[in-house]
């Protein structure tokens, strides 16, 4: 199934038609991170007050987030394209239900907010995805660490606890939603919550940093040990989103891909460091003023690579379909081994449709380089699927139409629009599914 789960079969949906092979160059701007703006959003839900919070990419995702929260009790109202005030009055109704939840699993996270609030929460579970089968164990144990009693029954969890105490929690995998999810009961639980093996990914560092500016103390920030002193009250923010570093290092492929005539602006370096590493392995050079990143090196420079997904610091999984877009276009072999989810290889045979040359072996992808992808109707599986097939019809000679892009839409704010910028030849068109 696919991650935003609707019935498509027979119905039209949007497709981008792409004619590739142009020159592209200027600026790609990057927008507030998906990732880090969902838990913030949900953060919403902890204390009762106004919060502002600026930097919201304008996404399907987020829309659907908003509906969720607004469902829960709390009011949002949008003040310009990327900033929004909501005012959370108490939460009114205490279950989230699976109408909204199986749009998107991050919904799965305000069980962490309705737990530190209200103390009970009925949250449908998200069921998997296109990528994985993407199980909520971890967050789970967490809470029932945390004295929270938990009872699964016709597709919901059922969770309640007389009062939110501090624990231990190993995680037996840093998940970032599990990290998440417990750091947001964690900040209003009684005495001290220690939690060894979380996530380090900087979405998560940005959860803490907004709770903190909240009044929560949380030390370990960037660190695999959080260590969260629980506190009576929150007192409501405002709060600006990072920027969306999967979205910049999309660009950056991109930059690469058409021989550094496009520069990219929002990038953090230090939240990508291990795929800007592995580039410069390849043969790339950058130039960062500010935010703004330029490549100085040439396409022919690019070397071959091997590349594993990890856990941050890790080379991000976010990132794996638009590096192996690039290197399917790189002389010589390449591989790329997955190892957070166990089903994301799906662009692999589109990409082939498109003229590359890659071959799975378990969860191995064995890349050898051609010349040029040629143009194609392909279909995005999921989000970054269907980024690195646009990727690779911005660089295909001909007309490709990359179908099924609501995909795409839950992670890139107008992303027609940004390439349309630099000289794309792209347009949104409909498509039967
Ligand atoms: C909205 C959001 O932030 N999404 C990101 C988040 O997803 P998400 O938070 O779902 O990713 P996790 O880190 O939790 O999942 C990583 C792996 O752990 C497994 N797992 C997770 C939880 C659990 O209770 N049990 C379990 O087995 C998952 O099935 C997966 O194989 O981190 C992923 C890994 O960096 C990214 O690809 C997603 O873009
Ligand atoms: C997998 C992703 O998102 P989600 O966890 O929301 O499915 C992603 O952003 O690439």
């Amino acid at each position: 199934m696919p991650c935003v789960r609707e019935k498509i079969g027979g119905i039209m949906v949007e497709a981008f038609r792409i004619n590739g092979g142009k020159e592209l160059s200027g600026v790609l701007e990057v927008s507030g991170a998906k990732n880090a703006a969902l838990p913030i959003l949900i953060g919403t839900l902890i204390e009762k007050g106004t919060y502002i919070i600026n930097n919201v990419p304008d996404l399907r995702d987020i829309k659907t987030l908003i509906k969720l929260i607004e469902s829960l009790g709390v009011q949002s109202e949008r003040l310009d394209k990327n900033s929004y005030k909501f005012v959370n009055n108490g939460i009114t109704n205490l279950t989230a239900s699976y109408d909204l939840v199986k749009k998107m699993r991050a919904s799965f996270l305000v069980m962490g907010p309705m737990l530190a609030h209200e103390k009970k929460a009925t949250v449908s579970l998200p069921g998997g995805c296109a990528i994985g089968a993407r199980p909520v164990d971890l967050h789970l144990k967490g809470f029932e660490a945390m004295g929270v009693k938990i009872k699964i029954e016709h597709g919901y969890v059922e969770a309640e606890v007389e009062e939110l105490t501090g624990s231990n929690v190993i995680f037996d995998f840093p998940s970032v939603g599990a990290t998440e999810n417990v750091i947001m009961a964690a900040v209003k639980a009684k005495g001290t919550t220690v939690l060894e093996n979380a996530a380090r990914e900087p979405e998560v560092d940005d959860l803490c940093k907004f709770l903190i500016a909240m009044g929560a103390k949380i030390e370990g920030v960037g660190t695999g040990r959080l260590v969260i002193e629980g506190v009576e009250k929150l007192v409501p923010c405002e709060y600006t989103v990072m920027p969306d570093r999967i979205e910049a290092g999309t660009y950056i492929v991109a930059s690469l891909m058409f021989d550094s005539k496009i520069q990219v602006k929002g990038v953090e370096r230090v939240h990508i460091e291990s795929f800007m590493m592995k580039l410069e392995e390849m043969g790339a050079v950058f130039e960062i003023k500010d935010d703004l990143l330029k490549v100085t090196s040439k396409f022919e420079d690019l070397k071959p690579a091997k590349v594993t997904t990890m856990p941050h610091p890790g080379f991000a999984t976010d990132l794996q379909s638009q590096m192996m877009t690039l290197m399917s276009l790189i002389e010589g072999h390449s591989e790329i081994k997955e190892t957070i989810f166990e089903n994301r290889f799906m662009h692999v045979p589109e990409l082939n449709r498109m003229g590359a040359n890659i071959h799975i072996d378990g969860h191995v992808s064995l890349i050898d380089g051609v010349d040029k992808f040629s143009s194609a109707e392909v279909m995005a599986s999921d989000l970054r699927a269907g980024a690195s097939l646009v990727l690779a019809a911005l660089k295909a000679d001909g007309q490709s139409i990359v179908n099924r892009i609501y995909h795409v839409d839950r992670g890139y704010e107008r992303l027609e629009e940004k390439l349309k910028k630099i000289g794309a030849d792209i347009e949104r068109i409909k498509a039967e599914a």
